[in-house]
């Protein structure tokens, strides 16, 4: 770790207990009216907190986060990422534009070597989730990467196509399904032979994150690499008749599915080809990566692994080296608060439950892996259930917050830090009886932590990193559609300081965003902003 340094802030003075951080997933501020779940949930301390006189909303969406535009809602890697790194970054959505729309992508090595396994004989496979919803991948993207295919005549394409319904409306596949399967059939002319060859929905297929069922990502493997799954003349007609079959079937949760020809899977992943993971976020790309890239591999029985040329769209980690190759540089996300943190001497806890414990860790410490300083530094992961969240919406709440109180009565931390998935989670699931019992439980714990945190005379920081319960459903012509995405409301932003030794007030500035946190933490701790951070919502009075 490159050396960093930080400077005290005058006039401040040391206090007894921790900066205690508590990220709400998911808890927007909404339109307080019955769809905003936050709103509709019985909340008296969260209430009482926003009464205080350290508040404010932060925006946590579109270019506030380093997403291309402020159409993009925001999500937990580029929440996370600007929490901890204290500035805005271009973004994987934006970078991967960049590379398309400027012709860099194709280059650099990674294409280069795709053109040449295609030049001998090799089958390009793409994989990815298509949709539109900008999070972890954009269906224009890949639209991009296949009209190039064409244009450097690489003869044989596969599409592995992957449904989204959890950041786009809960049973649009077709809408993205139906257009691509046309454009690989239009491209398949002279000899070029394109189409869709397997898929399924991705919270049950491949997409599995932070290792929390490797059982996802073999299903993903047999259907993408081993043409095993339930078979289909084409990826519409799948969905189509699982549709059908099953009336409550949205697309997150699918089946996987494999297409055939005369009974034969039509894109099965062999020796000599090429793959593309079109990807481009982190979380859920590692674990495929890991799958294809590694000659030790105990995540599940691959069976075969062929030798491929394995590219993701970009490096999801740079640290561990996952994928070996991508075609898009990721964001270099330097001097992150924690960096500048153990620089300083300053101990931190991070805690969370399975479904986002790389989020306090490994996007908080923009996209690396591991510990910083082992010596200063606590990661504590609670191990998530492996149902829908609707129906378990408290989760791991509970016990998460079990170590949060031991950990502030130890007093060995200065810093902790630790995320609640509930309103994120659940609301992703669109269930609004469960929605609100999430926050509810958010807020309950809430009630938990100050009390003892107020006798350990600590500060609470207390904020979210997107929106997502503060929606659950839209209405139009009187029919109510669960909205299951993430939000571009604000977050709220609360410090709540029981130590009377400094006084903090809030200063005025306009355009606040997430990015505005980590400098706050600092001056909590007593530190100033270092050079380009954006600057901190708080100062001493
Ligand atoms: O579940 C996920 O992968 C995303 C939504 O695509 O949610 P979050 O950014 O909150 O992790
Ligand atoms: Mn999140
Ligand atoms: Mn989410």
């Amino acid at each position: 770790m490159s050396q960093l340094s930080l400077r005290p802030l005058a006039g401040y003075k040391s206090f007894p207990g921790p900066v205690v951080t508590v990220i709400m997933d998911g808890v927007g501020m909404g339109p307080k009216d019955e769809s905003d779940g936050v709103h509709m949930a019985y909340t008296p301390v969260l209430d009482t907190l926003l009464q205080g006189d350290l508040v404010c909303s932060l925006k946590a969406h579109g270019k506030a986060v380093g997403l291309p535009s402020d159409d993009d809602m925001g999500n937990s890697e580029v929440g996370h990422n600007a929490l901890g790194a204290g500035r805005i970054f271009a973004q994987g959505a934006k970078l991967v534009n960049e590379a398309l729309h400027s012709g860099n992508l194709f280059q650099g090595a990674a294409w280069k070597e795709v053109l040449k396994r295609t030049e001998n004989g090799g089958t390009l496979h793409f994989i990815g989730m298509i949709s539109d919803g900008n999070v972890h991948s954009h269906v224009e993207q890949l639209n991009i990467l296949l009209e190039r295919c064409v244009n450097d005549q690489i003869q044989k394409v596969r599409v592995h196509g992957l449904l989204d319904g959890r950041d786009v409306a809960p049973k649009s596949a077709l809408k993205y399904f139906v257009p691509l399967e046309e454009k690989l059939k239009a491209m398949s002319q002279d000899g070029r032979d394109y189409c869709m060859a397997s898929g399924g929905g991705r919270m049950n297929v491949t997409m599995d994150r932070y290792e929390a069922d490797w059982a996802i990502v073999e299903k993903g493997w047999q259907a993408h690499v081993l043409g095993v799954g339930r078979g289909f003349a084409s990826a519409c007609d799948a969905i189509q008749t699982y549709y059908d079959e099953d009336p409550e079937m949205t697309d997150q949760y699918m089946d996987s599915f494999v297409v055939e020809r005369n009974g034969t899977a039509v894109g099965c992943i062999e020796d000599g080809d090429a793959v593309i993971l079109f990807n481009f976020r982190g979380d859920r790309a590692i674990e495929l990566s890991k799958a294809f890239d590694d000659q030790d591999f105990d995540g599940f029985d691959r069976k075969r692994r062929p030798e491929v040329f394995f590219a993701g769209i970009m490096q999801y980690d740079g640290d561990a080296m996952v994928p070996k190759h991508y075609l898009v540089e990721p964001p270099a996300i330097d001097r992150t608060l924690g960096e500048y943190l153990c620089s300083a001497g300053v101990t931190s806890y991070a805690i969370s439950e399975t479904q986002k414990f790389g989020h306090v860790t490994y996007f908080w410490n923009g996209n690396k892996s591991g510990y910083l300083d082992e010596k200063l530094e606590k990661y504590v992961e609670i191990e998530s259930d492996r149902i829908t969240f609707d129906l378990r919406p408290w989760m791991k709440a509970s016990e998460i917050t079990d170590r949060v109180i031991d950990t502030i009565r130890e007093g060995k931390y200065k810093f902790i830090r630790l995320n609640y998935a509930n309103g994120d989670m659940v609301g992703h699931t669109g269930v609004p009886a469960s929605v609100r019992i999430a926050v509810e439980t958010v807020d309950l714990m809430l009630g938990r932590v100050l009390p003892v945190l107020k006798k350990a005379k600590g500060i609470a920081v207390i904020t979210a990193d997107h929106g997502n319960a503060d929606c659950m459903w839209t209405e139009k012509n009187g029919i109510k559609t669960a909205m299951v995405a993430h939000t571009k409301n604000p977050v709220p932003f609360i410090v709540k300081n029981f130590c009377s030794v400094n006084d903090f007030r809030v200063t005025n500035q306009t355009d606040v965003g997430l990015a505005n946190v980590a400098a706050t933490v600092l001056t909590l701790l007593g530190y100033a902003a270092p050079e380009g951070y954006n600057p901190s919502l708080l100062q001493i009075k």
